[in-house]
């Protein structure tokens, strides 16, 4: 049975590999998308956005609606955030600059409390949500994007105007019913840091093993060293959301494991982040977990080790 949905205006806010890939997904499913853009604009407002897929196939979103200031965007019913969490708290004057008044704004990034450092920067009127995208996808070049594969987006809410748990979820199943329409799998979740910390079952060992070790998802899992490391580093995952109140269904971390060796041999984007000397996401997708499991009374000392050895690389490497 087909979803019907009212078609309202989208804005991307940082049209990396994830604002790319989502929006044109959107543009090509008739959603009146708007990019703002950075170092890429002159490129994509000359040349529109390319995506190589190897789920979806070639596809060019030509022209695109390309901006480089928030202030040029028309105001937006949706903003979907697609830049690196290490500066959220930079974007709120773009956010609330191309947000309608009741806008719904969801960071689809990785990590533990994303929402936190640009919530007091909002007017409370705008709804703020989080995004958990399941896909390999990178950036090859400006407008350019390779999408490998999955693709899946699941959603919750954080926080906002939404005046009980039933406005929240029809706000969340909004969302989820945006992806689905253009052909998109995505799942409304009932609570965010139950999505977030099950997401960081994979975030965890692989991000930071790709740029510790220089490795990719196929490396790490042809080698017996590497395996048993990752599959620690998930079992610790598991513990810490344990021990701040979110239990991981039982076999997740294999799930994931096992879905990891039928992956085409993919760099999380910590690696193309370390490759391109930008900052790594650390704060998000370890301090902050880390810190929340201490103070649960979890001490995970090899995620910790392992959060340093990343420190020291993004230090030297910034
Ligand atoms: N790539 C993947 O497969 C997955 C990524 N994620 C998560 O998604 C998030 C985004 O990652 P990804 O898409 O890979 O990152 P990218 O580096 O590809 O994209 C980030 C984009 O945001 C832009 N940007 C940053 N700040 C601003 C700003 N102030 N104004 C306008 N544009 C801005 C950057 O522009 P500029 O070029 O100027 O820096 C860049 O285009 C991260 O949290 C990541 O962990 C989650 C699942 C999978
Ligand atoms: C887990 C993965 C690779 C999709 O499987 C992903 O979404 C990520 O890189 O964050």
């Amino acid at each position: 049975m087909s979803e019907t949905v009212s078609k309202p205006v989208v804005g991307i806010i940082g049209t990396g590999a994830i604002g790319g890939f989502y929006g044109v997904m959107l543009a090509r499913a008739g959603f009146d998308v708007h990019f703002l853009l950075r170092s890429e604009f002159s490129a994509v407002a000359e040349r529109g956005l390319q995506i190589n897929s190897a789920v979806h196939g070639p596809m060019t979103l030509h022209p695109a609606n390309a901006y480089s200031a928030a202030e040029d965007m028309p105001p937006c019913d949706w903003l979907l955030v697609g830049t690196k969490t290490t500066s959220n708290a930079g974007l709120a004057p773009a956010i609330i600059q191309a947000a309608k008044p009741d806008a719904k704004v969801l960071l689809l990034q990785n990590g533990l409390d994303v929402e936190d450092s640009l919530r007091p920067l909002l007017p409370d009127s705008l709804h703020l949500l989080g995004g958990l995208c399941l896909i390999c996808v990178h950036r090859e070049g400006p407008g350019q994007i390779t999408h490998q594969a999955l693709g899946a987006v699941n959603v919750g809410y954080h926080s906002g105007s939404a005046i009980d748990e039933v406005a929240r979820m029809a706000i969340v199943e909004e969302g989820a019913g945006l992806f689905r329409v253009a052909g998109i799998d995505s799942q409304a979740m009932a609570n965010l840091h139950q999505a977030r910390w099950q997401k960081l079952v994979w975030n965890i060992p692989y991000n930071g093993l790709s740029v510790l070790l220089g490795a990719g998802t196929q490396a790490l899992m042809a080698d017996a060293d590497s395996r048993l490391s990752i599959q620690a580093l998930m079992a610790e995952v598991v513990l810490g959301a344990k021990a701040c109140g979110y239990e991981i269904p039982p076999g997740y971390a294999e799930y994931l494991f096992t879905m990891t060796e039928k992956m085409p041999d993919y760099w999380p984007s910590m690696y193309h982040d370390f490759a391109h000397k930008r900052p790594l996401e650390l704060e998000a997708i370890y301090a902050r977990p880390l810190a929340a499991a201490k103070a649960a009374g979890c001490e995970l000392p090899p995620i910790e080790a392992l959060y340093r050895h990343l420190g020291f690389i993004d230090r030297r490497n910034t």
